[in-house]
C-alpha cells in the first residue's frame, strides 16, 4: 500500500428522484493498495456509494476524484478511459448466461475495442491468452469453453472476477459479492479478491453484510447508517460497539413501533 489516495469522495450527497435521500456528505479517502470493507444494514447506503465512484449513476453534489482527476465530471472519451480503470463485480454475478465462460471473460475488454468488433467476437490472440491467464488465476482454466450457467454460484462469481480483470483495472469494487453465496463458496471468492489485491496491487472496495468476512478481509472499514459515514477504521481497531453503532437505527425504530 502506498500513501497516494486513489479514490477521494468529497462532500458527496446523493438524493435520489424520488427524494429518497442515499449518501449524506461522505469524505473518504481510499489508498492505493487498500482492501476497504463498507459495511451497512440493508438501505444504509453501501450500493449507492459503490455506483458513485465508477459513475454508474451521478452524485447529487460534490465530487469523487480517482487518480486525481474528478469521474464526476468528466464525459466522453475521458470518462470511458476512467472507467477501464474500475472494474466492478456483483451480488448476481451478471455474466452472459447462455454464452461460453470464455466470451464472458474476454467481454471484460470491450472497453479496449470498437464497437463492432467487440460485437461480433473478434477477439485478439494475445487478449483470448490473457483471458485463459485470467481464469488461470482464479482457478477456473478447464472451465473455459463451458456455458456460465453450467458453473455454480461461486464459480460464476470467480468468472465474474476473472472478466473484471481482463480490463486491467487499477480498482475492483464489489458490491456483496458472497450475498448468493454460501460460506464456504464465499471465502474461496474472497480469496480470490485478496489475491488480486496483494499480488496485483489492484485496490478493492467490497460491500459486506457479513461482519465475519469484513473483519477477515478488510484492511480498514468503513460503517455507514442511514447514508452516514458512522465510523472508518483500520479493521483491527474496529469493535463490536463500532458495528452496534450501525444497527442502532434498526434498533430504534424497532422500539419506536413496539411503544
Ligand atoms: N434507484 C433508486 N431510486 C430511489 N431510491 C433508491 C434507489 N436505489 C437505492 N435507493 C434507496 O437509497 C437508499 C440506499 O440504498 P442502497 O441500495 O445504496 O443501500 P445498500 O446499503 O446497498 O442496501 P442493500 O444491501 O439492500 O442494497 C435506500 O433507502 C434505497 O431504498
Amino acid at each position: 500500500m502506498t500513501d497516494t489516495n486513489l479514490i477521494e469522495i468529497k462532500n458527496v450527497n446523493k438524493i435520489y428522484d424520488n427524494g429518497v435521500v442515499g449518501l449524506k456528505d461522505i469524505n473518504l479517502n481510499v489508498k492505493k493498495g487498500e482492501f476497504l470493507v463498507i459495511v451497512g444494514l440493508s438501505g444504509a447506503g453501501k450500493s449507492t456509494l459503490l455506483r458513485s465512484i465508477n459513475r454508474l449513476h451521478d452524485v447529487t453534489s460534490g465530487d469523487i476524484l480517482i487518480d486525481g482527476q474528478s469521474i464526476q465530471h468528466a464525459s466522453g472519451k475521458a470518462l470511458r478511459m476512467m472507467r477501464r480503470n474500475v472494474a466492478m463485480i456483483f451480488q448476481n454475478f451478471n455474466l452472459v448466461k447462455r454464452a461460453s465462460v470464455r466470451r464472458n471473460v474476454l467481454s471484460g475488454r470491450v472497453g479496449y475495442y470498437g464497437f463492432l468488433r467487440s460485437s461480433f467476437g473478434f477477439w485478439k490472440k494475445e487478449d483470448v491468452q490473457h483471458a485463459v491467464t485470467a481464469l488461470k488465476r482464479v482457478n477456473l482454466a478447464e472451465k473455459f469453453y463451458d456455458r456460465a450457467d453450467a458453473l455454480s454460484g461461486g464459480q460464476q462469481q470467480r468468472v465474474a472476477i476473472a472478466r473484471a480483470l481482463m480490463q486491467e483495472p487499477k480498482i475492483m469494487l464489489a458490491d456483496e459479492p458472497t450475498a448468493s453465496l454460501d460460506p464456504a463458496t464465499s471465502n474461496l471468492v474472497m480469496d480470490d479478491l485478496k489475491a488480486l489485491n496483494q499480488d496485483l496491487g489492484i485496490t478493492v472496495v467490497a460491500n459486506l453484510h457479513n461482519e465475519e468476512l469484513a473483519l477477515k478481509y478488510g484492511s480498514r472499514i468503513v460503517g455507514l447508517r442511514d447514508g452516514e459515514l458512522i465510523f472508518d477504521k483500520e479493521a483491527d481497531q474496529v469493535s463490536e460497539s463500532d458495528f452496534q453503532q450501525i444497527y442502532q437505527s434498526v434498533q430504534d425504530k424497532h422500539e419506536a413501533g413496539s411503544k
